[in-house]
């Protein structure tokens, strides 16, 4: 049984959405960011700024090496898993990637006191700039998330069946 690899920006909604979507089809869900964070023993703020941001790439893309071993699992990944194609690649032997697209207005309005790259608030309009395109190429499917949560998940569950349910 395929992954399902929940892509898009810092806060479109992964984990949640990931989350509910795994208590709705039965599969095991892992969030990339917690993976990495239980593994080192730290949290990713800590590691940004103490090694940098390349050193937690090298990290993010060790772990999505081992979280793409898994099976039948709803893997939320970090906002910048997009930024390396190698880790999109890895995913995509063993999952099905689905782009949550959220807008921007949607997100800014959420709280982003635990996202060391939107401490910034001009960052985000500048990350979407750079990011968009590549959440676009490397989707298998594009789920707008402009609604509630439980319609986001049923969209989801739609565009999946025939394909890996
Ligand atoms: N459709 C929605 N309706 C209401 N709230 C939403 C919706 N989608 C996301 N949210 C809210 O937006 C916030 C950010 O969502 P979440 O933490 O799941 O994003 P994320 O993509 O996992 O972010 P990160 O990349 O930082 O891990 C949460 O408070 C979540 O409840
Ligand atoms: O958008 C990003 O580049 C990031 C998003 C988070 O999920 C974490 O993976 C980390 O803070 C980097
Ligand atoms: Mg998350």
């Amino acid at each position: 049984m395929k992954n399902i690899v929940l892509i898009g920006m810092p806060a479109c909604g992964k984990s949640t959405i990931g989350y509910w979507l795994s208590k709705k089809i039965n599969f095991p869900v892992l969030d990339a960011d917690k993976y990495l964070e239980e593994k080192e023993n730290r949290v990713i703020s800590d590691i940004f700024s103490n090694e940098g941001e390349e050193h937690f790439r090298e990290l993010e893309t060790k772990y999505l090496k081992e979280l793409s071993e898994k099976e039948g699992t709803i893997i939320s990944t970090g906002g910048g898993a997009v930024k390396k194609k190698e880790n999109i690649d890895i995913l995509k032997k063993t999952g099905i990637v689905v782009f949550l697209d959220r807008t921007i207005d949607a997100i800014s309005k959420e709280n982003h006191k635990n996202r060391p790259l939107l401490q910034n608030p001009d960052n985000l309009q500048k990350l979407y700039d750079e990011r968009i395109k590549l959440y676009r190429r490397y989707a298998d499917i594009i789920i707008k998330n402009d609604d509630s949560i439980d319609v986001i998940v049923e969209r989801i569950i739609t565009s999946l069946k025939g394909k890996i349910l």
